[in-house]
């Protein structure tokens, strides 16, 4: 599964309840080039690595997907999703919106799951609220909300995260069982 959706909207919290009640889920853990905020471990949030570190991945084709965000490079290191897969282990990458679309794009049967915001309003006071990111870097990540949310129809499925105990059942059903419905939501 892929789950994106704009900075913010819970796409984290989500997932560290889902593991929580699934230990045996494999979290991909990304390379960037951002810098590590104030108690993220390398290896465990992100591979924090430089812009030369990051290109060389690129040159050796080592990434699933990577994508420009805001400023960084972000990417899914390629070698431990594919074992994890080969061990028949459930896999889900948290990753935004252009890369999301690179993995559809290279694996049509990965599972995209767009997770969606109440408003912008709730979505720009839950990144205040986070305090992780000075007021301009906030801005950017909203413009950049906007421009994610006008692609969710290129997803397969939608998760509001409003509720979040609604939204962590919604994200286990579609990982361990058979949706019941189209896709598509028509
Ligand atoms: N349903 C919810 N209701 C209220 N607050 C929420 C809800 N879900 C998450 N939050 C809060 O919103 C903030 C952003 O959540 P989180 O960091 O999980 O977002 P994210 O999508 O993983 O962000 P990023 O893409 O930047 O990593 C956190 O402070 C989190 O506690
Ligand atoms: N395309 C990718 N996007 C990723 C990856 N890892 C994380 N992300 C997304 O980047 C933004 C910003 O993250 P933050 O930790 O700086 O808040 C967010 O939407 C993440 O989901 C990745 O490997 N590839």
């Amino acid at each position: 599964m892929v789950l994106s959706g704009p900075s913010g909207v819970g796409k984290g919290t989500i997932l560290a309840l889902v593991r929580r009640r699934h230990p045996e889920l494999y979290l991909s853990v990304s390379a960037t080039t951002r810098a590590p905020r104030t108690g993220e471990v390398d290896g465990r949030d992100y591979y924090f690595l430089t812009q030369a570190a990051f290109e060389q991945l690129i040159a050796e084709n080592a990434l699933l997907e990577w994508a420009c965000y805001v400023g960084n490079y972000y990417g899914t290191p390629a070698a431990p999703v594919l074992a994890a897969l080969a061990a028949g282990r459930s896999v889900v990458l948290e990753i935004e919106v252009q890369g999301a679309l690179q993995v559809k794009n290279n694996y049509p049967a990965a599972m995209l799951v767009f997770v969606l915001p109440p408003s912008l309003a709730v979505l720009a006071a839950r990144l205040r609220a986070r305090g992780t990111d000075a007021p301009e870097l906030i801005e950017r990540r909203l413009e950049r909300a906007a421009e994610e949310l006008a692609l969710v129809g290129h997803f397969d499925y939608r998760v509001l995260n409003d509720d979040l105990e609604r939204a962590v059942e919604q994200v286990e059903r579609l990982l361990f069982e058979e949706p019941l419905h189209d896709p598509t939501g028509c």
